[in-house]
């Protein structure tokens, strides 16, 4: 499903690479955490998953698309297939939850009955049932990154890619949002989780890549965080 070979990415300003030679495949299906140090590399790997960033050697290959054969007018629709969350959640805040999660579906010209169908079904999977009438400041934290979840999936994307998603979060509201996320893979969708959060990572057992400066420097099936940063 993502596929990078050999990739190496330097920022114009700076001298050592974000990502250096990096190979990582990560097939259908699978729940991935990215870990290592703030620098080096998770938020870049996920630009490039998204074509935000290109790459300066190697290929990125996402949803059997080579992204540097991708022309720009078709990027939208690559991203159309991978949903985002993000550790600051990004609500619109004027609009409820029922209207957040709906709009995901606007902009791509959904039709309004099959908005008014889909958008319940998600807002229960993500456990809001009963609060689709709220604004989100009438939400928790952990809440409203619920309703980011909902969002970002109710287009049915095959790949989620979450950064720091409990980043903001206490560890007990932290543990109901990775069991969503977790919903969610098991529908079928292939989940990347960069994080920084030692408790989940060593609770879910799930594939662990680690980054150094730019490097993958562990790949474990059912791994742990590893050392602190
Ligand atoms: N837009 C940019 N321009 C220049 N340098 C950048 C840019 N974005 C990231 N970098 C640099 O690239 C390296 C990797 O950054 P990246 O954001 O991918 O790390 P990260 O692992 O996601 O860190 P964090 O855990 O703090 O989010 C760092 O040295 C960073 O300073």
């Amino acid at each position: 499903m993502i596929h990078f070979d050999n990739v190496t990415k330097v920022y114009p300003t700076q001298k050592r690479p974000a990502l250096d030679g990096v190979s990582i495949d990560v097939d259908k299906g699978e729940f991935v955490f990215l870990v290592g140090p703030s620098g080096s590399g998770k938020s870049t790997f996920l630009r490039l998953v998204l074509k935000e960033e290109k790459p300066d050697k190697g290929r990125v290959n996402v949803a059997g698309k080579d992204l540097a054969r991708l022309s720009n007018w078709k990027v939208p629709h690559l991203r159309r297939r991978i949903g985002c969350v993000f550790q600051d959640f990004r609500l619109l805040p004027n609009k409820n939850v029922f209207e957040n999660v709906a709009f995901a579906l606007e902009v791509i010209g959904k039709p309004r009955r099959f908005i008014r169908k889909v958008v319940p079904e998600v807002v229960e999977l993500v456990g809001l049932e009963g609060k689709a009438g709220r604004m989100p400041n009438e939400l928790s934290g952990g809440e409203q990154q619920r309703v980011a979840i909902a969002r970002a999936f109710v287009n049915r994307p095959q790949i989620l890619l979450a950064d720091e998603p409990t980043g903001n979060i206490d560890p007990a509201t932290s543990i109901g949002i990775m069991k969503v996320l977790d919903r969610i893979n098991r529908t079928g969708t292939t989940v990347v989780m960069a994080t920084h959060d030692a408790a989940i990572v060593d609770s879910m057992r799930k594939r662990v890549i680690e980054l150094e400066e730019g490097l993958v420097v562990r790949d474990q099936t059912r791994g742990v965080y590893g050392q602190a940063y």
